[in-house]
């Protein structure tokens, strides 16, 4: 599902694809209140569409366009945010810029939306402006922004990272092996803004040193043992507050996912199958208890 035809000329085009943290495991807690965390993140081929292109009228002026209309909110919208960050950091106050968004990945689901959005901006901007920022300099401003810009700059790139600090600091790993992917979103209320509270919800002891156990997988292409690590710290914390995430980790179980664990802060759960035809039937199992289902997978290159 791509937007129709090339870009106009001049414009770019990027896919902003979701992410997925195969492990997250929280290791510490600072003096702010942040969790120090230490988690393998691979990119999906599910992806937002953001196209860039020069607006020269009035002067430095930013525009979004989010396709469908009403989904997320452009005022406020993190993709608009990396706009203006990116103007004001480089110095160029006249530069102007039109961001249209095909919006594809369920919003608020634990998948790193809003952050790969910014994080596609970001890159698209330094081309569309000629600024030649390193992936490292855009990744320093995209924490700005929030933990996981990083992390989604490089899957926007088509990297697997283990991302460390609060998520800011990244390390390029392995690609991580193709991996059907059954993602399925619930319907969810939390009793605060969510990131905050399911963070707040964890309680010691976690899964152990599992992004260890993750990143010496993938290193020695070991799939086997890379999915035996895979785990989320902020899943019990997070389902006692929305059932529907052990409803759906049971569903999953029960009708035969080798893998289930709950995606970023969720409450999206995720299971990981062989083949395709596993993963239509664990899709199917899942329908009735998610709000949207979508069937993708892991990879460095989208297909
Ligand atoms: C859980 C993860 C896993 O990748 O993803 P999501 O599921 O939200 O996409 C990330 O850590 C989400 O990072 P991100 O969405 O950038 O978080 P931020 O906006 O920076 O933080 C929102 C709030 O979550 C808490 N927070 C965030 C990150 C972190 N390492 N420790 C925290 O305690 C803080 O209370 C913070 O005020
Ligand atoms: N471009 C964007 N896409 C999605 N959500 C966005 C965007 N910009 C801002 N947001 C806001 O960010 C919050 C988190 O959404 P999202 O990034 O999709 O999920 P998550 O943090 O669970 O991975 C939502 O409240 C949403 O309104």
């Amino acid at each position: 599902m791509r937007e129709d035809g090339p870009p106009a000329p001049g414009a770019i085009r990027l896919e902003a694809r979701a992410k997925l943290n195969l492990v997250l495991e929280v290791v510490g807690r600072r003096p702010d209140g942040y969790h120090e965390i230490r988690s393998v993140i691979a990119p999906l081929d599910l992806a937002d569409t953001v196209t860039v292109e020069r607006l020269e009228e009035p002067a430095g002026s930013l525009e979004l366009e989010v396709d469908p209309p009403g989904v997320v909110g452009e005022a406020d919208n993190l993709a608009l945010r990396a706009a203006r960050l990116m103007r004001d950091a480089a110095g160029v106050p006249d530069a102007g810029a039109r961001i249209r968004i095909a919006k594809r990945i369920p919003v608020a689901a634990g998948l790193g939306g809003g952050s790969t959005d910014a994080a596609a901006v970001l890159l698209a901007l330094n081309r569309l402006w000629g600024l030649g920022w390193p992936a490292e300099r855009l990744q320093a401003l995209g924490a700005r922004l929030g933990a996981d810009v990083p992390a989604c700059l490089r899957g926007v790139l088509g990297e697997t990272v283990l991302a460390e600090g609060v998520g800011e600091r990244v390390t390029t790993l392995p690609p991580a092996p193709r991996l059907h992917v059954v993602l399925a979103t619930p319907e969810a209320t939390w009793p605060g803004p969510k990131t905050r509270t399911v963070y707040a919800a964890y309680r010691p002891p976690g899964i152990g040193a599992r992004a260890e156990q993750a990143v010496a997988a993938l290193r020695r292409g070991d799939t086997a043992g890379l999915l035996a690590a895979v785990a989320n710290d902020l899943e019990p914390g997070a389902a006692a507050l929305v059932p529907a995430i052990r409803h759906l980790r049971e569903a999953f179980l029960s009708a035969g996912a080798p893998v289930v664990a709950m995606a970023g802060a969720g409450p999206t759960v995720f299971a990981l199958a062989p083949d395709p035809a596993l993963a239509e039937r664990l899709a199917a199992a899942a329908r009735p208890l998610a709000r949207a289902i979508h069937v993708t997978a892991t990879g460095d290159v989208l297909p």
